[in-house]
């Protein structure tokens, strides 16, 4: 199931050695500064957030589909700033495994 996170990941890592940002959209996410990355992610969940709200009218749930998957994508890119794995994103998931959110919060450092 997430086969393409993993083969995602390795795309990024090499796009990030090789900066190639005329070819690569990628490439061009990470070498944009003035935090674009971070734009980017605030728009993506705008955009899951509009279709979200549209659903009604709509009827359709592609559109959600659409915009979590570009959600994910560049949060994938965020992560990789920050050499962390999506693996990582899991264990942390998985450490929350039947503890309520309610009490989860209140652990929180
Ligand atoms: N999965 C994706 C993927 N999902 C979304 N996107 C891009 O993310 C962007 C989404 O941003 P927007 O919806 O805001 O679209 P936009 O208006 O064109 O973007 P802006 O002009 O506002 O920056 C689009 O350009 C999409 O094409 C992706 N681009 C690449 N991939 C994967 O990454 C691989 C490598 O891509 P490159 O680095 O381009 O070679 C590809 O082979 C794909 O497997």
């Amino acid at each position: 199931m997430f086969n393409i996170i993993k083969k995602l990941e390795k795309i990024i890592k090499i796009r990030k050695k090789k900066m190639n940002f005329k070819k690569s959209y990628i490439a061009s996410v990470l070498y944009r500064k003035n935090n674009y990355i971070l734009r980017k992610i605030s728009e993506e969940v705008l955009e899951l957030i509009l279709e979200s709200k549209d659903y009604k009218k709509k009827k359709k749930k592609k559109f959600i589909i659409y915009e979590c998957a570009d959600l994910i994508f560049h949060i994938l890119i965020l992560l990789s700033k920050f050499n962390i794995s999506f693996k990582d994103i899991l264990n942390e998931l998985k450490k929350r495994k039947n503890i309520s959110g309610i009490k989860e919060k209140k652990n929180r450092k």
